[in-house]
C-alpha cells in the first residue's frame, strides 16, 4: 500500500482498498455526482492532479483546463482504463473502437469516420430521416394532447437514427426486431443506471464490487445485443452486392472481402464490436442533450421565446430545415452551445497511460487510469465568468458565433468523439423543427423540473413531463 515514489497528492491508502474509505465518505460529505466529488477533492488537496488508488488500480484525477488539453493532445494518455467497464463492453472478441488501441484503432477510427460521413452526414438523406422521426414526435405529442416526456421519444427516434447509418433500413417502431433492440438498449441502461443510484453514494464501488453493480445482469444483455446484430449482420453479407454502400454494415463487408486471406483487422467480431459502440456511445448522449435543451427552454422561458422570434423572422412557416440553416441563426446556434456547456452530458473522459510518464513533476506509472473531467472545464470560472449562468450571449460577438477551445463537450485530440457531426445535426434540426411548431410550458398543478442531472456515467436530465402547446 505504499504510495509510489513522486505520486501525486491525495488521500492515504490502506491495505487492499487503497484510498476507497476516504473516497466514500468524502463524497457522502460532498453528496454530489462523481465529478463534482472529484473536483472538491482537488480543491481540497490543492492539487490539479489528484492521486489515487481504488482497490488495486492507481487512479489520478485532473481538472484543470490547460493540463487536461495537453493530455488529451498527447498520445502517451490515448488508451482506455483497464477496469471492468471495458470489460462490460465486451461480447464479442474484436476489440470495437472505443477501447481500440494503437495501429488497429486508428486504422478503423479512420475507416468509420469516413465511411459513416460518405452514408449519410451533411446528405440530404440523413437530414429527410431525422423529419420522418420528427414527424412521428409531434404526432406522439398531438396524440396526448401536447403533454409528455419527450425524452423517451427522442430516445428512440435517436436509436432509430443509429440504426440507419448502420444497417441501412428505416425501423417501424412496431418492427419485432426494432422493439426487441430498443428493449435491450434501455434494459442495458436500466443496469447502468441502478449502478449510478449505488454510486451516487459509493461511486468507486464499480472497481472492487461489480456484481453489486449490475455487472452479471449487463452481461446476460450482451449475449442478446450480440445475437441481434449478429443476425443483422449476417443478412447484410447474404444481400451483399458489389459497389452496394449504402451502410456501414455493407462498407465494412465490403472491406472485409477486399482483405480475405490476409491478416485483417476488419472481421465479423470487429464490425459486430463496432456496432455496439456506436449504439451505446452515440444514443444516450445525444438524446439526452436534446432533453435538456427542452428542459432548458422550459425552464428559461425568456430565451424560448427569443428562440421562437429567431426562427418565425428568418424562416417561412413550412421551411424544411437543414443543417447549413445554422449559419443564418446564430443566436440558436449560441443556444444549443450553452445547453451543451451547461449540461455536459458526458462528464468525464476515461483513459489510461500505456507506459511511465511525469505529469507535472509528477511520476504516473503505466497502466494508471486517468480521468479528465471535462466538466470542470464546461464549468470553470476562470474561463466563463458566471458558468452558473444559463446565458447562451456568452456564444455570441456582434451577432457572430464565437468559438473557444475549452468549449470541450466532445472531447478534443485524435481520441476526440467520432459522432460529433452526426450529434449537431440531429440537435440542430430537431430543436429548431420542434420549437418553430410547440411552445414548452409547464405541465398545470406539476412542480417545475429541475436541471440537476441523475447520477450516471451519463449525467442524463431527471424524467420530466411538460406541456407542448402547438402554435398558430
Ligand atoms: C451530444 C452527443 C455526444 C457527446 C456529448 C459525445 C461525447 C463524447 C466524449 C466526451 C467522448 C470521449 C472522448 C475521449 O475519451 O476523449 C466520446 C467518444 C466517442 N463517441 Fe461520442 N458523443 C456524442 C455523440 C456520439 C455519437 C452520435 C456517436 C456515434 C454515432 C458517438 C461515438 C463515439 C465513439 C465511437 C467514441 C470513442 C472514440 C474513440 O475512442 O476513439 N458519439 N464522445
Amino acid at each position: 500500500s505504499r504510495k509510489p515514489h513522486n505520486y501525486p497528492p491525495g488521500p492515504p491508502w490502506l491495505p487492499i482498498v487503497g484510498s476507497l474509505p476516504y473516497l466514500q465518505s468524502f463524497s457522502k460529505r460532498v453528496g454530489q455526482p462523481q465529478h463534482i466529488v472529484l473536483q472538491e477533492m482537488c480543491k481540497h488537496w490543492n492539487t490539479d492532479v489528484l492521486g489515487l488508488k481504488v482497490g488495486e488500480q492507481l487512479l489520478i484525477a485532473v481538472c484543470k483546463y490547460p493540463l487536461i488539453k495537453k493530455m488529451l493532445d498527447n498520445e502517451i494518455y490515448n488508451a482506455r482504463p483497464n477496469n471492468f467497464f471495458g470489460k462490460l463492453r465486451t461480447i464479442g472478441s474484436g476489440p470495437g473502437i472505443t477501447c481500440a488501441e494503437g495501429k488497429l484503432w486508428l486504422e478503423q477510427k479512420r475507416f468509420i469516420v469516413r465511411h459513416l460521413h460518405d452514408i449519410g452526414l451533411g446528405k440530404e438523406i440523413m437530414e429527410e430521416k431525422i423529419r420522418d422521426e420528427i414527424e412521428e414526435i409531434a404526432y406522439a405529442i398531438d396524440e396526448q394532447n401536447g403533454e409528455i416526456e419527450i425524452g423517451r421519444h427522442v430516445q428512440l427516434a435517436v436509436i432509430n437514427l443509429i440504426w440507419f447509418l448502420v444497417a441501412g433500413t428505416r425501423i417501424k417502431k412496431d418492427d419485432v426486431q426494432f422493439v426487441r433492440l430498443l428493449e435491450l438498449l434501455e434494459q442495458r441502461s436500466k443496469a447502468f443506471d441502478m449502478a449510478g443510484g449505488k454510486l451516487s453514494h459509493f461511486p468507486w464501488l464499480r472497481f472492487i464490487a461489480p456484481q453489486a453493480v449490475g455487472y452479471n445482469l449487463i452481461k446476460g444483455l450482451n449475449v442478446e445485443l450480440k445475437e441481434f446484430l449478429m443476425e443483422s449482420i449476417e443478412d447484410h453479407q447474404r444481400s451483399w452486392v458489389e459497389g452496394n454502400e449504402s451502410d456501414l454494415m455493407y462498407s465494412f463487408i465490403t472491406q472485409m472481402k477486399s482483405e480475405e486471406g490476409l491478416s485483417s483487422n476488419f472481421t465479423k467480431d470487429q464490425l459486430l464490436m463496432v456496432c455496439l459502440d456506436l449504439f451505446v456511445a452515440g444514443a444516450h448522449s445525444t438524446s439526452s442533450t436534446l432533453d435538456y435543451a427542452f428542459l432548458m427552454m422550459l425552464l428559461h422561458d425568456d430565451i424560448q421565446m427569443k428562440v421562437q422570434a429567431v426562427l418565425d423572422s428568418n424562416f417561412p412557416k413550412d421551411h424544411k430545415f437543414t443543417y447549413p440553416d445554422w449559419r443564418k441563426i446564430p443566436y440558436i446556434q449560441a443556444v444549443l452551445l450553452e445547453v451543451q456547456r451547461y449540461c455536459s452530458v458526458i462528464p468525464i473522459a476515461s483513459r489510461r497511460v500505456y507506459k511511465d510518464v511525469v505529469l507535472e513533476g509528477y511520476k504516473i506509472p503505466k497502466d494508471t487510469t486517468v480521468l479528465l473531467n471535462l466538466q470542470s472545464v464546461l464549468m470553470d470560472k476562470s474561463i466563463w465568468g458566471d458558468p452558473e449562468v444559463f446565458r447562451p450571449d456568452r456564444f455570441l460577438d456582434d451577432d457572430r458565433v464565437t468559438t473557444h477551445d475549452e468549449f470541450v463537450p466532445f472531447s478534443t485530440g485524435r481520441r476526440r468523439c467520432l459522432g460529433e457531426p452526426f450529434a449537431r445535426t440531429c440537435l440542430f434540426i430537431f430543436f429548431v423543427e420542434i420549437l418553430r411548431k410547440y411552445s414548452i410550458v409547464p405541465v398545470k398543478n406539476k412542480p417545475l423540473p429541475t436541471a440537476t442531472p441523475s447520477p450516471g456515467i451519463i449525467s442524463l436530465p431527471q424524467r420530466y413531463t411538460a406541456q407542448f402547446m402547438r402554435r398558430s
